[in-house]
């Protein structure tokens, strides 16, 4: 712009005369013509059109002609095709036709499954936005220096296929570090060894005789095994064995740190993994040989301040929940520069309970390669689908059929109209000594109860997620301590919570997903000890609920009550396939029915909607 309009300034002040050209370069000059000469020239050019006018008159109409000759014959041909398109199109129509007439209803519903779950699969990768942007793809495991003892690395591959058989665990991936059968060859310290034998933990559970040799090697896992099964140990030695190793290499100072995060969807499941963290680092340090380690326990609802002890030092270990997480980070108030390791508890419920979006925020905050382990008591296969694509040569160690119910639980199923509920509970709570837990999937119906109870002398506290903090945390210290014999529950508020030797849960109204039954049956039986389930339904309980409860009975060989055998499989009646959903895991529906896939769907829906993060 600025050189044209220079130059146009040049030829202003430099043309003295019309014709006097002024400079080679200059191309855009043109001669003046003045204004009568001009028009001369233009009626002279269109007398010469005039002459020519009809040649070239008939010369287009020609073209014209040829032009609609070809256009004709194009027509016919695309029409030519046109059929022979349409008659292939029917061809195959009705050659698939003949092929779903052949197909059973099993290879049609496995087709629409497979469909489901490919959308589902579809979902963006558990990375953190920021290396999915960078195209950051991580592809070695973790390097450390743990080896299994020289014996067990020189047995065969059939006898650790012929030891994880015996213990009915599944491991899949490349490479599977060996399974070992007792604590003492983990090459874990003696004074922690003599902590789980003080707490009578002498052999480990199938999760940890596996899960343990693979997450002290330093690989990515992912852990299914049932409720009380000992999965928190399994995650957490690993982690304290590698903040000491890092510890011991070069103490850590004030604003150094953590060397790991465990992250929980709920407080309560949170403090409870930092107390066990705290007491094994204890134990750990008990003999002198081992330097402290520092654990920070970073919840909503709790003042920072509380911890300012942890925050004044260097930081070996986070527990927390992602919300007061994120805003950590954000603030600055640690780094994840030396973080190496990423543990989710209860990994699908995170995902359900919408802190996708979440993770993955966290995630960008690591700097460096990490080793993400994944564990959850029910594993559907989208959260498996997930994770398989984001950790690196991941190994799966999964112990029975993921959401099948603990074995060392009688579930009893009764049938009690609604209005004799709250009588026939108090009837029930005679059945055994306390304690015990009651669920409702309702918060007022939960506060009912507990008023209820207290009305009649029993000794409850209740938990859900409307009560503030400090309740929370009274309910569950009283309960624990046993000081209340009765603890009625929500669902949501006590996952994962482990409560010393429940002897009864009592489910007051069955939860809709299968899954959070076999939680909440989950909080008894724990520890290789026996527990009872009761369940209450009725005329309210969903028909496909009840199915999925017939069948979770029957494949743990529990006793089927004569109204929940007596209810058909829709499925079985259409000549369906009575296949367990691979969302939910439930036994009584398809993929297609799955209420989870509605509630995941919603729950996903409302955190685009509100920032709200429940565990915050
Ligand atoms: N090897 C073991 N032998 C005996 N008891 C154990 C062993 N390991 C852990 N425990 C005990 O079993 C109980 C349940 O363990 P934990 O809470 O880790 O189970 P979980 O698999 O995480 O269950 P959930 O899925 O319900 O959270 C705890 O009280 C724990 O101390």
């Amino acid at each position: 712009m600025h050189s044209e309009a220079s130059s146009k300034r040049r030829r202003v002040q430099r043309s003295p005369s019309p014709v006097y050209k002024l400079d080679d370069q200059d191309d855009s000059y043109e001669p003046y013509v003045p204004v009568a000469k001009r028009r001369q020239a233009r009626l002279a050019k269109l007398v010469s059109w005039g002459g020519t006018l009809d040649r070239e008159q008939a010369k287009r109409e020609q073209e014209e002609r040829e032009d609609e000759a070809n256009e004709e014959e194009r027509l016919r041909e695309r029409q030519r095709k046109e059929r022979t398109l349409l008659m292939e199109a029917q061809e195959v129509h009705s050659r698939k036709a003949a092929e779903d007439a052949k197909k059973t209803e099993e290879q049609k519903a496995q087709e629409a499954d497979e469909e489901i779950l490919e959308a589902i699969k579809s979902r963006r990768k558990l990375a953190s936005d920021l290396e999915l942007a960078k195209g950051i793809q991580y592809t070695e495991s973790l390097k450390t220096s743990w080896r299994p003892p020289k014996y067990i690395q020189e047995r065969s591959s059939e006898d650790h296929r012929k030891l994880r058989e015996k213990h009915h665990i599944i491991a899949e991936g490349e490479d599977i570090p060996p399974p070992i059968e007792h604590f003492s060859d983990m090459k874990i310290p003696q004074s922690i060894l003599d902590h789980l034998r003080s707490k009578r933990i002498t052999s480990p559970t199938p999760i940890q005789l596996q899960g343990i040799p693979v997450a002290f090697s330093g690989r990515d896992l992912i852990g299914i095994a049932f409720t009380g099964s000992g999965k928190t140990l399994a995650f957490c030695l690993p982690l304290i064995m590698l903040a000491h190793e890092e510890e011991a290499k070069l103490p850590f100072v004030r604003g150094e740190g953590p060397v790991g995060v465990i992250l929980c969807p709920s407080r309560e499941l949170a403090s409870q993994t930092y107390e066990n963290i705290t007491t094994w680092c204890s134990a750990l340090a008990r003999d002198g040989k081992y330097p402290p380690l520092n654990v920070l326990l970073c919840i909503g609802g709790i003042s920072m301040n509380e911890q300012r002890h942890a925050m004044s030092k260097g930081l070996h270990i986070v527990v927390a929940t992602p919300g007061r997480l994120i805003d950590m980070l954000e603030k600055r108030r640690f780094t994840f520069n030396n973080c190496k390791y990423l543990c989710m508890d209860e990994a699908d419920r995170m995902i359900d309970l919408g802190f996708e979006d979440d993770v993955r925020n966290i995630m960008s905050f690591f700097t460096r390669q990490r080793q993400t382990l994944l564990f959850s008591a029910t594993m559907p296969r989208k959260i498996q689908d997930f994770a398989q694509q984001s950790l690196i040569r991941p190994v799966l160690v999964n112990v029975g059929r993921a959401g099948a119910a603990n074995l060392d639980v009688l579930q009893v199923v009764e049938y009690v109209k609604q209005e004799a509920k709250m009588v026939y509970l108090l009837e029930c709570l005679q059945k055994t000594p306390p304690p015990v837990i009651i669920f409702s999937e309702n918060k007022n119906e939960v506060d009912d109860i507990q008023e209820y109870l207290l009305l009649k002398g029993v000794e409850a506290v209740a938990i859900h997620g409307s009560k503030s903090q400090e309740e929370r945390q009274y309910a569950i210290k009283s309960f624990k301590s046993g000081a209340k014999d009765v603890m009625v529950a929500s669902g949501v508020a006590s996952k994962g919570l482990d409560f010393n030797e429940i002897q009864h849960v009592i489910i007051f109204t069955m939860p809709k997903e299968i899954e959070d039954y076999v939680h909440q049956i989950g909080r008894t039986g724990r520890s290789g000890k026996t527990g009872i389930a009761t369940t209450f339904v009725n005329m309210n309980t969903p028909e496909q609920t009840l199915l999925d409860l017939k069948y979770l009975l029957m494949e743990a060989g529990q006793k089927v009550p004569a109204f929940l055998a007596s209810i058909e499989d829709p499925r079985a009646a259409q000549g369906g396939v009575l296949k367990g959903c691979a969302v939910c895991g439930g036994l009584g529906h398809g993929i297609g029915n799955c209420p989870k896939l509605e509630e995941t769907q919603r729950r996903q829906m409302a955190s685009h909607r509100t920032t709200d993060t429940g565990g915050y």
